[in-house]
């Protein structure tokens, strides 16, 4: 394993071409013809160099449900996507609601060495949403959490959501809130509307997430804490964010590939690859969630990578999973949603994808995005690639990709995690060199 990369004639997300050095872990030279004798080179000729990708939202799904996902089998979805760090969410079993889980699974990231692991914790024992988690024993934890969700499930009593914000605020942690009343989506299986009534399925109002973010950037502006809203999904929740930040509450959101490009008339093929919590919607949600991106009501892009196993996939509609895999996919599906109908361009991406994620998260080093001293975590993307999507594709254990036999857009081509390729020509670096080249990596930042 090197540890001297020199990556050449890469086009930063602003169009400057320049050289990358990598040694020891950071971004230790930039500009045109850089040369060094010991290091490995990459023609990174028409590819572009994206800040390291950093996931608000990915379900890992260890402990406990390790034959749709592990730590491992996770990570390297992560790598071929980009990533370089993701939130593992906390809706595993057992419910990551304590020191002693969150800090198993931030370990399962080490060893792995694919991508920085950030542990979310639960705001609530075991998911119940009746008595709040240890919050404070998390966050003081090894794992030093920062992000709490329930997510899965909407924290729906409102004065454990008050005490849940205000618990976070003593130390400058975020309650990532799953939207969604549970009363006004008993039952739900797809996007109220005509097409519902059409396919006899009960319908998910907008509402019911609407409703929940209302009430939750009022209790944020009282409390005075910080709120983050996953997944948002309908043309009134933009509507709703963008009135909260006008306000000056101090609110983040997300939102997610799929809803970015897929809509609710999928249902129509009965497949379940495309049912999803919460569920595709309309052409006009669709539209309204890229204005809120383009006006910066929203404030980065989340995967909600959650796989499920084929048997949960390929029931009738209504027995299936909620949940698509996303971590592989998401960039190219950014790319094709914002970047070649010119509603964004690379460098917005890395703000969504980076460099904001980041921020929400309290993960370190992505400030700066690709610059000399900072920690080497990048991406090298071929944007003119273009693919039929396939389980090929896919590096996770489960295959609930909703994108199967769509042509996409671009490809990652090399993943740089810490100053080592974690993906190389365009596949995913065995897990042996990963593993030890983080040893390698945790021993020279310790020391
Ligand atoms: N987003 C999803 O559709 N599924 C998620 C959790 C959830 O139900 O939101 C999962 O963990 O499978």
């Amino acid at each position: 394993m090197t540890k001297r990369i020199l990556i050449r004639g890469a086009a930063l997300a602003d169009g400057t071409t320049t050289d990358i050095l990598v040694a020891d872990g950071l971004v230790a030279e930039l500009g045109a013809g850089l040369s060094d004798a010991g290091a490995s080179v990459v023609d990174a000729a028409g590819l572009i160099a994206l800040p390291g990708l950093v996931d608000l939202h990915t379900h890992l799904r260890e402990p406990g449900y390790e034959h749709s996902e592990t730590v491992l089998t996770g990570s390297r979805a992560a790598a071929i996507g980009g990533f370089t760090a993701v939130h593992a969410m906390a809706n595993t079993s057992p419910v990551a609601d304590t020191a002693g889980v969150v800090e198993q699974v931030q370990a399962l990231g080490d060893a792995a060495g694919y991508v920085t692991v950030r542990p979310v914790g639960a705001v609530t024992i075991g998911l119940g949403g009746t008595q709040l988690a240890e919050i404070g024993a998390m966050a003081q934890s090894r794992a030093r959490v920062r992000v709490f969700s329930d997510d899965g499930k909407c924290v729906s009593d409102a004065l454990l959501m008050r005490r849940a914000l205000e618990y976070v605020k003593t130390f400058d942690g975020v309650v990532a809130q799953h939207a969604q009343e549970p009363r006004l989506t008993d039952g739900a299986q797809m996007n109220e509307g005509a097409l519902s009534s059409e396919l006899g399925l009960t319908g998910w109002p907008a509402v019911a997430e609407e409703a929940i973010i209302a009430r939750d950037v009022l209790l944020a502006e009282h409390v005075g804490a910080r709120l983050h809203v996953c997944h948002v999904s309908t043309a009134g929740s933009v509507d709703v964010v963008r009135w909260a930040k006008a306000r000056g509450i101090p609110v983040t959101a997300e939102v997610t590939p799929h809803h970015l490009l897929l809509t609710e008339d999928l249902a129509l093929t009965w497949d379940a690859r495309f049912k999803v919590n919460p569920p595709l919607r309309s052409r006009d949600d669709v539209d309204a969630l890229r204005a809120g991106l383009a006006d910066g009501t929203i404030d980065v892009i989340a995967t909600d990578h959650a796989p499920h196993p084929v048997e949960e996939k390929e029931s009738a509609w209504s027995d299936a999973s909620f949940g698509m895999v996303g971590l592989e996919s998401a960039l190219s599906v950014v790319q094709a949603s914002l970047i070649d109908t010119g509603v964004l361009g690379w460098v917005d991406i890395a703000r969504l994808l980076s460099s904001a994620p980041a921020a929400i998260g309290r993960v370190a080093g992505y400030d700066r995005g690709i610059a000399v001293g900072a920690a080497a975590e990048f991406t090298l993307v071929d944007p003119s690639a273009s693919r039929e999507f396939s389980t090929e594709e896919l590096r996770g254990r489960s295959v609930n990709s909703p994108y199967l036999g769509m042509t996409l857009p671009g490809r990652v081509m090399m993943t740089v995690h810490s100053g080592y390729p974690t993906v190389v020509d365009g596949e995913v670096v065995a897990t042996e060199f990963v593993a030890a080249a983080a040893a390698e990596s945790r021993g020279f930042t310790r020391g």
